[in-house]
């Protein structure tokens, strides 16, 4: 039997996959979550092998070069990739797969067979946004800017008809959680159903 359908989450950087994500987490043995491989530099608190795959530019271009990567993009400085083995890990064990990628990312998924629903999560304003980011505390001047800036193009083209199924838009985060679940809600009893039966 086909496993369930994997979830792409994209959106600007700052609009709340990762808390979303987190959320996710609480429903245990549906999800899994590709590690996806990145030379960025981790933040404080980001374990290797958990959030990422922390890996040089040498060792990530090796790695595309060997066709491990399902996709990959080059994100304000810093390159990031789905690899093959962290995909099939988690559909290996009847999950959800959740890939949380930039718009290239999401480009790219939609040249391949692999069929996710497409999810994009906004937020409320560019300012807001703003503030979110500086508050998190994790960038510099430089990358705040850079990472804006792809916001304003970001926003922009997810209003393109037909790119996302659906467009989320995280104000309160426990509105756009029930959001995400009710939109999933058909993944996830399918996951229920068959780990149930098996
Ligand atoms: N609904 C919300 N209300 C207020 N703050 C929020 C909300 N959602 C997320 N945040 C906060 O906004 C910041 C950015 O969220 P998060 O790191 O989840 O974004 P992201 O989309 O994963 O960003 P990136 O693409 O850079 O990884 C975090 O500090 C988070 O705690
Ligand atoms: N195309 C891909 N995009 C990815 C991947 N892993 C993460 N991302 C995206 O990068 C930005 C920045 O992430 P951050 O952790 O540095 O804030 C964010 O939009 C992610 O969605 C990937 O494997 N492929």
């Amino acid at each position: 039997m086909a496993g369930p359908r994997p979830v792409v989450l994209s959106g600007p950087s700052g609009a709340g996959k990762t808390t979303l994500k987190k959320l996710l987490k609480e429903h245990d043995s549906v999800f899994g979550f590709s590690v996806s491989y990145t030379t960025r530099n981790p933040r404080p608190g980001e374990v290797n092998g958990k959030e990422y795959h922390f890996v040089t530019r040498e060792a990530m271009q090796t790695r595309i070069e060997n066709g491990d990567f399902i996709e990959h993009t080059e994100f304000s400085g810093n390159m990031y990739g789905t690899s093959k083995e962290a995909f099939q890990d988690v559909q290996a064990k009847n999950l959800i797969c959740i890939l949380d990628i930039d718009m290239q990312g999401v480009r790219s998924i939609k040249r391949t067979d692999l069929n996710p629903i497409y999810i994009s999560i906004q937020p409320p304003s560019m300012e807001v946004l703003e503030h979110r980011l500086i508050d998190r505390k994790t960038e510099s001047e430089e990358s705040l800017q850079k990472r804006l800036r792809a916001a304003r193009v970001d926003m922009e083209i997810s209003k393109e008809q037909g790119l996302f199924d659906t467009v989320i838009v995280n104000d309160s985060l426990e509105e756009a959680h029930g959001q995400l679940k009710a939109v999933l809600l058909e993944e996830i009893q399918k996951v229920k159903k068959t780990n149930m039966s098996s």
